[in-house]
């Protein structure tokens, strides 16, 4: 089976979610438009970017509204979509959390980021996901990672032992790290044998200046797409075979030894 996937590498405008929300509606038309793909991804926190302080007055209420649009563009142009993540606020605090809607617009999960980061002042504003990132979307079992996350190869791992092909990593991932962000998504890759699908954001806010470079990266460890630090789409055609194929080849599920790593 192939699917088409595109990742929306877009500038957030700081705690502006109602701009935010019109020009992602803009861009997934545009983007099912010129790419004509099975599955959209976008980045993290993209309807208020970092701006963790006013995150009471501008996150999402219980998710509503985000739930609802993402749903309704996903119907309305018959395409998946793993929509980035949105600040969702509830009774027990903010949540940095994940909606993917399939072509019917139906919700199929919801994924709050589990690792907390420190660096960007997350642990004043955010609370933890408790909740694992797996769904299965196009017929494909799946995986939500949001940013920070990649960092915690075990984690990742607990959704590909349990059958995840396609890792959808979605992030507000800084420049001065480049070159960790390439590193990590390609270990993730090689490692699990699966397909990483990389969304960051381009652009600046006005403590950090964004990557860019969303990739898409084979179980092989091959780059198919990169972006480079500008906004814009990047697409590639994935072989959902080549995964048995890697695996068949070098048969790391088959030879792991967890009785000896703890
Ligand atoms: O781990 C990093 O270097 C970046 C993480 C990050 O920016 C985030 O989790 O939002």
């Amino acid at each position: 089976m192939n699917l088409v996937i595109t990742c929306i590498q877009l500038d957030i405008k700081f705690g502006d979610p109602t701009f935010n929300y019109q020009q992602v509606s803009h861009l997934v038309k545009d983007a099912v438009e010129k790419e004509n793909p099975d599955v959209i991804l976008l980045p993290e926190l993209w309807t208020t970017g970092y701006d963790l302080t006013r995150l009471d007055e501008i996150a999402d209420h219980e998710g509503l509204k985000s739930q609802q649009f993402i749903s309704e563009l996903a119907k309305e142009y018959n395409v998946n979509i793993v929509g980035g993540s949105i600040a969702k606020k509830n009774q027990d605090g903010v949540t940095n959390t994940m909606y993917v809607a399939n072509r019917d617009g139906e919700l199929v999960h919801e994924y709050s980021k589990l690792h907390i980061f420190k660096l960007m002042d997350e642990h004043h504003h955010l609370i933890a996901g408790k909740e694992k990132g797996l769904f299965e979307l196009a017929g494909t079992k799946s995986a939500g990672v949001i940013c920070y996350d990649i960092r915690f190869p075990e984690w990742i791992r607990s959704h590909t032992t349990r059958g995840a092909e396609i890792l959808y990593v979605v992030a507000e991932w800084p420049l001065a790290r480049l070159y960790h962000w390439r590193t990590l998504l390609l270990s993730r890759a090689i490692e699990n044998q699966c397909y990483v699908i990389a969304c960051n954001r381009s652009g600046s806010d006005p403590n950090n200046v964004f990557a860019g470079h969303s990739m898409i990266i084979d179980p092989w460890g091959e780059i198919l797409a990169e972006a480079d630090e500008n906004s814009g789409f990047i697409s590639a055609s994935l072989d959902l075979q080549k995964v048995k194929e890697v695996r068949k080849q070098i048969p790391i599920f088959e030879d792991r030894l967890p009785e000896f790593y703890d």
